[in-house]
């Protein structure tokens, strides 16, 4: 077992993180871009292994699509591939086919793709044999399991003949992926309507454009949480503008009542630590990737709180609710369901010498514990399970002036 020791350290000079880019934005431009005519000029785009998995798979065009765990590649491809009316098998990790897509396959079969399940109904693995004819220009698509089923259905909307309609049923997650979605489409060119609980968008060319992939919100939220966590330092996170197209940028308001003053400069973002304010209830509805981060910053600056909005954390990389609760645990805080969909995160009191965390192939488990290093020493198992969103999270925590180094097991 790999494992990566990282030596306690609780204050931090100022120091500027160059950041990765942003994978959901990029996933996203890398569709459009496929599915425009004429040249698109794309800079910054993610170093993320989804990201990489995307391009690879788009250049190269194999019969066979694997996109390993990147489930906004599993879930935009798919719909690509149909679109294009191409013949590809989709697969991925045996977690990726533990993770569900059949409103997305129910969709386009509704507007008339011929998709197979080539082993459990409901999962990857995919037989796509394409679209060879729109048969329905209306579909009803329930929002409370994955936004990205929606975003896949969107970005390929304008290519279809008779254009699509999309009426959203029930609760909505991760709303703010969609509006995501919807404004990156209309920066190519791409006109909507979203009036209550119908998107519709009009058979239409996207357009050339230049575009520019901010850094990433998501990967932005360790260094909050680090600050959040020390006794005290500034950072610099290079690349994010107040104006984000990502909903993660909500970091922003919910660190400013953990500890963490955010002020916006020409080419990025400066964090000081300030007074905690406290904030008792956090609703992750529509920023499920901050969960961890913000659990985890709770648990270690001693902030009793309520957490809401975690339905989705149960389908994700791993069972993100299951893994905190095992990784609090070792330094003796909790994320305890009070009552149904409601959590307790109840902050630790005793800090052991040493935490060793289990990271669960989820990139977030990894560096969303790496802020417990201003508190005791930590062993992260597997540290290259970053790679999937933020190849160069270890590389920027030494550039923070973290001492870390490979450790035997
Ligand atoms: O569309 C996207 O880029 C994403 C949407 C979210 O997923 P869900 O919509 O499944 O919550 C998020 O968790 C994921 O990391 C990226
Ligand atoms: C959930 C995530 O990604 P995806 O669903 O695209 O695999 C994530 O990056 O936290």
């Amino acid at each position: 077992m790999e494992l990566l020791k990282l030596n306690q350290k609780s204050a931090f000079t100022p120091t500027t993180i160059p950041l990765p880019s942003s994978k959901s934005e990029s996933n996203r431009v890398l569709i459009i871009d496929a599915l425009t005519e004429g040249q698109n000029t794309i800079e910054n785009l993610a170093e993320a292994r989804d990201t990489q998995t995307m391009i690879r798979l788009l250049q190269t065009n194999p019969p066979v699509y694997d996109v390993l765990d990147a489930g906004t590649t599993m879930r935009f491809l798919t719909a690509y591939a149909a679109v294009t009316n191409q013949n590809k098998v989709m697969t991925g990790t045996a977690r990726m086919c533990q993770r569900p897509i059949g409103i997305l396959v129910d969709a386009l079969r509704e507007i008339g793709a011929e998709i197979h399940y080539m082993n459990v109904e409901g999962y990857p693995p995919l037989a796509v044999h394409g679209l060879s004819e729109q048969t329905k220009s209306a579909v009803k698509i329930r929002g409370d399991v994955s936004s990205q089923y929606i975003s896949a259905m969107l970005m390929i909307a304008p290519i279809l003949p008779k254009g699509l309609e999309i009426e959203l049923e029930g609760k909505v997650g991760s709303r703010t992926y969609i509006e995501m979605t919807l404004e990156l489409m209309a920066k190519f060119g791409i006109n909507y309507t979203w009036e209550k609980n119908t998107i519709k968008v009009e058979n239409q060319a996207y357009q050339p454009t230049q575009f520019m992939v901010e850094s990433d919100w998501s990967g932005a939220s360790y260094w909050f949480s680090l600050l959040a966590c020390a006794d005290s330092g500034q950072l610099f996170l290079k690349g994010l503008k107040e104006n984000s197209l990502q909903g993660d940028s909500k970091v922003v308001e919910i660190m400013s009542k953990l500890g963490v003053k955010s002020s916006f400069q020409k080419d990025g973002v400066l964090l000081e630590k300030i007074p905690v304010e406290g904030l008792e209830e956090f609703d992750f509805t529509h920023c499920p990737d901050l969960a961890q981060t913000v659990a985890v910053t709770c648990a270690i600056i001693g902030q009793n709180s309520k957490f809401t909005g975690l339905e989705s954390l149960r389908i994700k990389e791993t069972d993100r609710i299951y893994a905190l609760q095992q990784e609090l645990a070792k330094f003796n805080a909790e994320l305890k369901e009070i009552e149904p969909e409601v959590f307790q995160v109840i902050p630790s009191v005793t800090m052991p010498h040493e935490v060793k965390i289990h990271t669960y192939d989820d990139h977030r488990m990894a560096m969303a514990f790496m802020p417990l290093l201003t508190k005791t020493q930590v062993l992260i198992e597997d540290p290259d399970v970053v790679n999937k969103s933020y190849p160069s999270f270890w590389k920027h925590c030494q550039l923070a002036g973290i001492d870390l180094s490979n450790h035997e097991s």
